[in-house]
């Protein structure tokens, strides 16, 4: 029998680390294992470490290479001998808020941006972060320290890959690569290089800056003996993962709520709903990301005192929501752009204040969110011929049953799996195959819960009712 040739890939989410290891040639998943992060907008990237230690933790023998998909955006701060200043400010931390608006304007409003980076930032944005902890130092003693003795600014997989290395000669011997960087906000998707006055603009100085190493590249040597590849950021590590071709389009349920596609070309879109970000493969990814996905579902079904499962068998089961509308903005919102929004429930009334009524509004906003980024790709002209779900929160039979009709296309469901892992991996095995491209692995497709028939129009109509009369009162910071 020969020996199998294993990589392992590695998603560093916002909710967990997740380890795969893999047959290089097939991508059979031989072992896997994951550990929860803490639940924060702000981590310290030790966190990261102790969860992919527990994660990883009597996996690795044998294993030839490895990748790291990570979260995108997170704001890691580093001194000049590598040390992280301050915990990371994750994508999902809307206090750059003010920042964010400030930025947009100093540079000459939407369109200026779009024409720099493909993109108008958001809070995520890695670069509305360093402004907002500029800004920070002014009244905090801790992070007035803190900008003071930056010297690198780098990305969670760009961290975590650094970490990785058996020989870590310094900030200037730091990674990342097209996919993750072009999250950050300081570097353009069209001339393939950096913004460097846009790190000025943000910061007031210079930071040292990752190079940005090739999809294939293999950039040190762990002290278990692997290759380490690139890595990438999380979504462009799950459109590696799931190999996806002209007229997908992947809409995934973790933490976040993404909509994306491969593409040949870069986008630019001034309205700021798509960002135009790179892929793994020296393509790009146009993609659009909300801020509340896969717990909206597991909030609500608290809120229920339901478990999971029978939040989801009540929102299946529910002849409908009755008018009831769920606007699904419980952490913020980024699209659309409400980061000082809260949630908000309209349409109660003595029919419709009913638990399941209630999960079925909860799955339906999501959804009716994710419904607007599909629409917004479309308007991009990034052609939807099939959806393939992913994430923890595809594995919800309602998400499954309402979205035919909701996305307003076929769904077809991937075998539940860890793509971001996946991806990571595959990119592995291509580093360290030293092939052209990747390996061929195959996706096995599962059946998805049989369509639910619902008036989609009717109930995409009453959530944009709700959401462009109550868009003044969600734009306003809500003190709790
Ligand atoms: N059957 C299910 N129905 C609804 N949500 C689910 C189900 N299974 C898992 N989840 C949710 O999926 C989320 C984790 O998804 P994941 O894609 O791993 O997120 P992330 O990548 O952001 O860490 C959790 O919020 C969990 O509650
Ligand atoms: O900010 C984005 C994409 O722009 C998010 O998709 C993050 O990359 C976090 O992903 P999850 O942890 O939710 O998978």
């Amino acid at each position: 029998m020969t020996e199998l040739r294993l990589v392992a890939g590695v998603d560093c989410s916002t909710q967990a680390t997740k380890v795969l290891v893999c047959d290089a040639e097939t991508g059979a998943v031989v072992r896997e294992g994951r550990a929860p992060h803490p639940d924060a907008t702000q981590v310290d990237p030790a966190e990261w470490w102790k969860a992919w230690e527990t994660a990883s933790d009597g996996l690795l023998d044998g294993v030839r290479a490895i990748a790291v998909g990570g979260q995108q955006h997170g704001m890691v701060l580093l001194d000049d001998a590598g040390q992280v200043v301050h915990p990371a400010v994750l994508w999902n931390d809307t206090s750059s808020a003010d920042a964010t608006t400030e930025l947009i304007a100093e540079l000459g409003g939407p369109e200026a941006w779009a024409e720099a980076i493909g993109s108008v930032p958001v809070p995520s944005f890695t670069v509305t972060k360093l402004r907002w902890m500029r800004d920070e130092a002014a009244g905090n003693d801790v992070r007035r320290e803190a900008v003071r003795r930056a010297a690198a600014v780098v990305l969670p997989h760009d961290w975590m890959t650094h970490q990785l290395a058996a020989d870590r000669s310094g900030i200037e011997g730091i990674t990342t690569d097209r996919g993750d960087v072009s999250g950050t906000g300081w570097w353009s998707p069209t001339t393939d290089s950096y913004r460097t006055d846009l790190v000025e603009l943000a910061f007031g100085r210079q930071l040292q800056l990752p190079r940005v190493a090739g999809p294939a590249e293999i950039v040190g040597q762990t002290a278990f003996g692997a290759a380490i590849a690139a890595g990438t950021g999380d979504n462009a590590a799950a459109a590696l993962g799931l190999d996806l071709q002209p007229g997908d389009v992947a809409v995934s349920l973790g933490t976040s709520g993404t909509a994306f596609a491969r593409s040949a070309h870069p986008t630019k879109d001034a309205t700021g709903l798509v960002a135009a970000f790179a892929d793994a493969t020296g393509e790009y990814l146009p993609l659009v990301c909300t801020l509340n996905a896969a717990r909206v579902m597991s909030a609500t079904a608290q809120m229920l005192g339901l478990e999971l499962s029978a939040f989801d068998e009540a929102a299946i089961t529910s002849p409908g929501s009755d008018g009831l509308v769920l606007l699904p903005f419980l952490d913020g919102e980024r699209t659309p752009d409400l980061p000082h929004s809260t949630g908000l429930v309209y349409g109660l009334t003595r029919a419709t204040m009913q638990p399941a009524t209630m999960a079925r509004a909860a799955v339906e906003g999501l959804l009716c969110g994710l419904a607007d980024a599909v629409d917004a790709l479309r308007d991009q002209n990034v052609p939807v011929r099939r959806v393939l779900l992913l994430g923890g929160g595809a594995r919800s039979r309602a998400v499954q049953a309402l979205a035919p009709a909701l996305l307003g296309a076929e769904v077809v469901l991937p075998e539940p799996a860890e793509y971001v892992a996946l991806g990571a991996a595959r990119q592995a095995a291509w580093a360290l195959s030293g092939a052209p491209t990747p390996p061929t692995w195959q996706i096995p497709l599962t059946k998805p819960e049989p369509a639910v028939t619902v008036d989609a129009a009717t109930i995409r109509a009453n959530y944009h009712q709700v959401l462009t009369n109550t868009r003044p009162l969600l734009s306003q910071p809500y003190s709790r």
